[in-house]
């Protein structure tokens, strides 16, 4: 038997000092573990809010946005959390009753209360932003659009949340901000990645949006917006068409069926059986065709279908003017747009009519997309009614064949999606659950949520700083061992030998 075994059989590694120290490490290990868990554990998750108010001409919605309260202006996510569709008509439908402009929001504002944690009330900023149908009521009484703008105030202020004002939005800045939240919430702006294009169809305008490279800003300056967001530059171009809008586009293709004041008009754009009354001053109420009233016209006239959509979208082309043109390239009215590029998404009333149409899907040749709309555009009145009067308001399903024929057209002979670019665009309703639209983008500016500059990489999260204490813990404790099985001995013997 060797000396060192005898030495190993009276001395055991487990001697009391070997145990005391092993208790002692074993305690210093889990006491840092636990300070790093603790210590450094994150504070439970507050939100931040923000409301926004889109005054379409249609109708408003009220958008409400939450944000970790931590996070706002780097690394947080702004999702929407809640939506509300006000009651009745857009609030520029109210210039003759301005107050009901306001009273027409209150429910909506109540829902708001209840949705936003009282606590978070005062310092949630609320914004009201109108569109193109304020746009017009502005054009055509001025004095109207203030007194609804102040009966809405009025409503605004009453709320308990931090309101910041209410305004008409310029076209650029509905284009803009539109392109802003598509991406945002794909998240191609933090990441640098390259952009998509924003189509947004509204009743009375409608906008196009899009990064093009190598284009030359000085062609058109009213037509660029300059963005620095997260370290980058965008050279954004942006139009706004006024009386575009699928709404006020209705009210031109019918003026220009009316010129001659007839009592009855045979429209290619709605369904075989369909007929009805319509008065002349309403058809022409809008600035958008008051100025092409046909003098002499009778009070009313029988607007009949004749369902055709070939015969329709010569009807829709005829609204367009593409011959006047002062820049290198136009899209129509004498409009400038540089050279279409990217993915695009569609939102707003191109989703709701191509949706409703079964016509989202683009992977389709553009061939078939038109015979299947012609084919939509034959069915007779009666059988539409059958199908799906109950669940889908009547307006929109009369009206149906006409918008999507207007949306093809202004796609393709607008804007030249051509057959090979049309499957650029996607049609989309919203994206990771917020709806697309300006309303976020708007909010995202006003509140400074987006940084110029790229933030500083976000330090180490939780989990990764509990992991590293662990893992080196870990190493420590089994250095430890080590130290104990093979160093101990050793120095035990150079004990016994001193
Ligand atoms: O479910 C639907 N089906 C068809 N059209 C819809 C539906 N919901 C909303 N719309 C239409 O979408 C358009 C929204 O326009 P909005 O009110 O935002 O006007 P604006 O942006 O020109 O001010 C309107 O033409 C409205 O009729
Ligand atoms: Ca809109």
């Amino acid at each position: 038997m060797s000396a060192q075994r005898e030495m190993k059989e009276k001395k055991p590694w487990h001697t009391p000092l070997t145990i005391i120290i092993t208790v002692i490490g074993v305690i210093a290990i889990v006491a840092l573990v636990t300070v790093a868990v603790l210590q450094n554990r994150p504070v439970p998750q507050k939100y931040k809010y923000g409301i926004v108010l889109d005054a379409g001409s249609s109708h408003t919605a009220l958008y409400i946005y939450e944000w970790p309260a931590e996070k706002d202006n780097n690394t947080g996510r702004v999702e929407q959390k809640h939506s509300c569709k006000v009651k009745g008509k857009g609030i520029s439908s109210y210039a003759a009753e301005p107050e009901k402009a306001g009273t027409s929001l209150i429910d909506c504002m109540r829902e708001a209360e209840l949705q936003v944690p009282t606590k978070r009330h005062r310092e949630t900023p609320l914004y009201l932003g109108a569109t193109a149908g304020m746009r017009l009521l502005k054009i055509e009484d001025s004095a109207a659009s203030d007194k609804v703008f102040q009966a809405v105030e009025q409503t605004l202020q009453r709320s308990p949340f931090y309101y910041q004002g209410a305004r008409i939005l310029t076209g650029q800045e509905e284009g803009a901000f539109g392109w802003v939240t598509v991406n945002y919430l794909d998240d191609r702006l933090k990441q640098g990645l390259e952009t998509t294009g924003a189509l947004d169809l509204g009743g009375a305008s409608t906008q196009i949006s899009f990064v093009s490279r190598n284009y030359d800003i000085s062609e058109s300056p009213s037509n660029s917006v300059t963005f620095r967001l997260y370290g980058n530059d965008y050279n954004l171009y942006t139009h706004s068409f006024l009386c575009y809008g699928k709404d006020q586009v209705l009210k031109k293709a019918l003026a220009h069926q009316t010129q001659s004041g007839p009592t009855k008009v045979q429209d290619p754009c709605f369904h075989p059986g369909y007929s009805v009354k319509r008065d002349y001053a309403s058809l022409y109420d809008s600035p958008c065709v008051s100025d092409m009233k046909p003098k002499g016209a009778p009070s009313e006239f029988t607007h009949i279908g004749e369902g055709n959509f070939s015969q329709c979208q010569e009807v829709v082309k005829s609204l367009f003017n593409f011959t006047a043109c002062t820049y290198s390239r136009c899209s129509f009215d004498g409009v400038f747009q540089p050279p279409l590029q990217g993915p695009f998404g569609a939102f707003s009333a191109y989703y709701f009519v191509m949706n409703f149409l079964n016509l989202t899907d683009t992977s389709f040749p553009l061939e078939t997309v038109k015979k299947n709309l012609a084919n939509y555009c034959a069915t007779p009145w009666n059988e539409l009614k059958q199908r799906h009067l109950g669940r889908v308001k009547e307006k929109y399903l009369a009206e149906y064949c006409f918008s999507g024929t207007y949306i093809l057209t202004l796609l393709t002979e607008g804007y030249n999606f051509t057959k090979e670019k049309f499957s650029d665009i996607k049609f989309i309703k919203e994206i990771k659950g917020s709806d697309a639209g300006w309303t976020l983008g708007y909010m995202l500016n006003l509140t400074n949520m987006i940084p110029a500059e790229a933030p500083d990489s976000p330090p180490l999260p939780h989990a990764g700083y509990v992991s590293i204490v662990t893992v080196i813990a870990i190493l420590l404790f089994i250095l430890l061992i080590l130290c104990l099985r093979s160093i101990w001995p050793r120095c035990s013997k150079q004990q016994q030998i001193v």
